[in-house]
């Protein structure tokens, strides 16, 4: 099981536009419409399965909110920033 990431590894290593919101990781990603903001979701919905590292994402129009914690280890690990890195790889 992956470890708690301390306060400052956290903030060192937040991957560009995410913010810190308690024990979660969370970006709004920002699309021209309904149709474009599905299309991420389920790319990303792959990336997850694919990392086995589910986060909890709502959509709507126009956007999709991702938030990413650690289940396991209640909190913030580095399957976290990996995951989010690879998730701004699909969207920037
Ligand atoms: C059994 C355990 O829940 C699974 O191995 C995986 C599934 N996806 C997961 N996703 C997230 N965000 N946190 C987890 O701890 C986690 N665990």
């Amino acid at each position: 099981m992956a470890d708690l990431l301390s306060d400052t590894e956290i903030s060192d290593q937040l991957p560009d536009e995410w913010s810190r919101d308690g024990d979660e990781i969370v970006r709004v990603f920002e699309f021209d419409g309904y149709l474009d903001a599905s299309g991420f979701l389920s790319a990303a919905a792959g990336l997850a399965e694919d990392a086995w590292h589910h986060p909890e994402m709502t959509i709507t129009w126009g956007e999709v909110e991702v938030r990413l914690t650690t289940h396991d280890a209640g909190g913030i690990t580095q399957n976290d920033i990996d995951l989010a890195e690879r998730l701004n790889g699909i969207h920037d």
